[in-house]
């Protein structure tokens, strides 16, 4: 397929997946190559992505709080992120690749902490709806779901990086949230695309690009000459 081949409209995708899957390690990539096609790529992440949504971030990563104020404080940045970020640059045609979306809260509010999940429901609807999103809904056109045993992603966040108040958790609280991801996939499998992330960095890539390039969201050849950065 050649690039011009390649849909030009706006595209939101999201990359999910328990702490240590490796997303940050495949982003960058990604990123480099959407704009190797002449691309603008907006790359972002939640909680994040704007300088209010950043001060929430601060605060949920570091303060104790109990799971109803957790969700509404990243449902708020949420907010903040979606009207002033993601729906613009969508609007301009861009690619948005955002590091987590509302995934993370159904699979670490609802299911890590075990928060209601109708909440979390109503949450998502006021927060989403937005007068830009083609349905009254904005969801991600794609959610990139980076699927790997806690055990093995545990392995790898060792010694890596000081750990905040979700990466500190026991092991019991990521299979908890795997299962929250696994249940947000069964319910809404268009719009996930499953990877296995228990393999090499350069298997894990492959798998990436070809679910990219099979939606005709990426060429062959820009996904051949690109890698983790
Ligand atoms: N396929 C892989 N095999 C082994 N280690 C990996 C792989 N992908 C990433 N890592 C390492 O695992 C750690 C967590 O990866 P990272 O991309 O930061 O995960 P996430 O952003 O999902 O939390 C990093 O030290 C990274 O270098
Ligand atoms: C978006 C979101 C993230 N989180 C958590 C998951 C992660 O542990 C943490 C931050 O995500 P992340 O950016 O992946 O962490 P890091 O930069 O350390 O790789 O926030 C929630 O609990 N709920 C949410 O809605």
């Amino acid at each position: 397929m050649s690039p011009e081949a390649t849909t030009s409209r706006g595209l939101f995708i999201s990359f999910e997946g328990i702490d240590g899957a490796g997303k940050s390690t495949h982003i960058d990539g990604l990123a480099k190559a959407f704009r190797d096609q002449g691309r603008t790529v907006t790359l972002t992440r939640e909680p994040g992505g704007t300088p209010l949504a950043e001060k929430l971030r601060t605060m949920v990563l570091g303060d104790p709080m109990d799971p109803l104020t957790e969700s509404l404080l990243v449902f708020a940045a949420r907010r903040d992120h979606l009207v002033t970020v993601i729906e613009p640059a969508l609007a301009r045609g861009e690619v948005v690749l955002c590091d987590r979306f509302t995934d993370a809260t159904f699979a670490y509010q609802g299911g890590g902490r075990g928060f209601d999940l109708q909440v979390l429901g109503t949450l998502e609807r006021w927060v989403q709806t937005t007068p830009a999103a083609e349905t009254s809904l904005r969801q991600p056109d794609l959610t990139v779901w980076f699927d790997l045993p806690p055990e093995t992603a545990a392995a790898r966040l060792a010694d890596a990086r000081t750990p905040d108040r979700f990466e500190a958790q026991p092991l019991e609280f990521f299979r908890r949230v795997a299962a929250g991801y696994a249940a947000r996939a069964e319910a809404q499998p268009a719009r996930f695309a499953r990877i296995q992330a228990d393999q090499t960095r350069h298997q894990v890539w492959q798998q990436l690009t070809a679910t990219f390039v099979r939606r005709g969201w990426l060429s062959i050849m820009v996904a051949a000459n690109s890698g983790p950065t």
